[in-house]
C-alpha cells in the first residue's frame, strides 16, 4: 500500500504564568498575554500534526517519542519534533503529501496569523505550503475552550512511500 492517512488531536490549557508565550504552529503570539500549559512548548497544533503523521505510519504517539518525564524535552520548540517525526517517517520510506489541521481556540484571532504558521509547518515536514491546509474556528463561547480555558488541534495527514511499492 502506498498511501496512508492518519489522524491527530490534542488539547492544552490556557496559563497566565509568567514568561508562558502562547506558540501555535510554531508562530509566537506575544500579544496573547497567556500560553499553554505543558512539558514543551505546548504547540498543540503542532503536537496533533505529529500524531497525525506518526499514525498514518502505524507508529506509537508523539508521547512515546518524546515522553513529557523526560527533562531533555522541557520547554522544546515543537517544530524541533516535527522536524523529527518527519526524519523518522522518512527512515522507514514514508514522506508526507499534505496535511490538514483545524485550531479551536476562542483567542487569539488566527487568520491574520495562518501564512506564518503555514510556512513554519511547510518548513518542518518538507511541504510545500499549499500542501499544508489550516483552519481556526472558535467554540462559539461554548464549553471550556469557548471559556478561555484551552485551545485545541484536529489534524489529519496523508503520507506516501517512496519509492512506491510495485
Ligand atoms: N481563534 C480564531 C477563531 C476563528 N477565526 C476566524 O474567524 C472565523 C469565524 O469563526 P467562528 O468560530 O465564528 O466560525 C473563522 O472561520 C476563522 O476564519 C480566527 O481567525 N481565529
Ligand atoms: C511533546 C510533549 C513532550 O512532553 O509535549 P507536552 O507539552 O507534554 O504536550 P502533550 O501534548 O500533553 O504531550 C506530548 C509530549 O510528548
Amino acid at each position: 500500500m502506498n498511501f496512508r492517512i492518519g489522524h491527530g488531536y490534542d488539547i492544552h490549557r490556557t496559563t497566565t504564568a509568567p514568561g508562558r508565550k502562547l506558540v501555535l504552529g510554531g508562530v509566537t503570539f506575544p500579544e496573547a498575554g497567556f500560553g499553554l500549559d505543558g512539558h514543551s512548548d505546548a504547540d498543540c497544533l503542532t503536537h496533533a500534526i505529529c500524531d497525525a503523521l506518526l499514525g498514518a505510519a502505524g507508529l506509537p504517539d508523539i508521547g512515546h517519542f518524546f515522553p513529557n518525564t523526560d527533562p531533555a524535552y522541557k520547554d522544546i520548540d515543537s517544530q524541533v519534533l516535527l522536524r523529527r517525526v518527519t526524519a523518522a517517517l522518512a527512515e522507514l520510506g514514508w514522506r508526507p503529501v499534505n496535511i490538514d489541521a483545524s485550531l479551536i481556540a476562542e483567542r487569539p484571532k488566527i487568520q491574520p496569523r495562518l501564512a506564518g504558521m503555514k510556512a513554519a509547518l511547510a518548513a518542518s515536514t518538507g511541504l510545500p505550503v499549499e500542501c499544508v491546509g489550516l483552519k481556526a474556528t472558535t467554540n462559539e463561547a461554548t464549553d471550556e475552550i469557548g471559556r478561555g480555558l484551552a485551545i485545541a488541534a484536529h489534524a489529519v495527514a496523508l503520507i506516501e512511500r517512496v519509492p512506491p511499492l510495485e
